[in-house]
């Protein structure tokens, strides 16, 4: 089973590496959703995989670097794209949460990535 919480935090970025003339080149912000799925069995006697709350714990050291931050000054979140998000958040989540089977980035309503671990990359 696979299960999942929500986050939103928000964050300034700009992507130094585009064509000149990109609007993505320019200071502005987001209010940025991640989405972390983990995948395991359910407990028989707790009925769940795991708590939301866990997921909710091993997510905050996380957020607390991200949230009205300005990503690009972040080590690792020098060109934040959310394709780079995503692994960097895996990077960092998943030796607290070995379940991790999903990292999902929305930057706006329309765009975002979902990563599956390097395994299938
Ligand atoms: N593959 C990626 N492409 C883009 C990324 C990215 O992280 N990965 N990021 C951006 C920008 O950060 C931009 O803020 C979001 O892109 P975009 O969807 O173009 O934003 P809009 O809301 O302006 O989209 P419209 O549908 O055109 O209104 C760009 N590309
Ligand atoms: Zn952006």
């Amino acid at each position: 089973m696979e299960l999942f919480k929500e986050f939103t935090f928000e964050a300034a970025h700009r992507l130094p590496n585009v064509p000149e003339g990109h609007k993505c080149a320019r200071l502005h912000g987001h209010s940025f959703m991640v989405r972390i799925a983990v995948e395991g069995p359910v407990d028989p006697v707790m009925g769940w995989v795991i708590d939301f709350g866990d997921i909710k714990k091993a997510f905050k050291p996380i957020y607390d670097q991200l949230d009205h931050y300005y990503l690009n000054d972040i080590p690792g979140l020098e060109n934040p794209t959310s394709e780079v998000l995503a692994e960097w958040i895996w990077e960092k989540l998943q030796p607290t949460l070995p379940l991790l089977s999903r990292v999902e980035i929305r930057e706006t309503c329309t765009s975002g990535c979902s990563y599956l671990g390097p395994k299938a990359k």
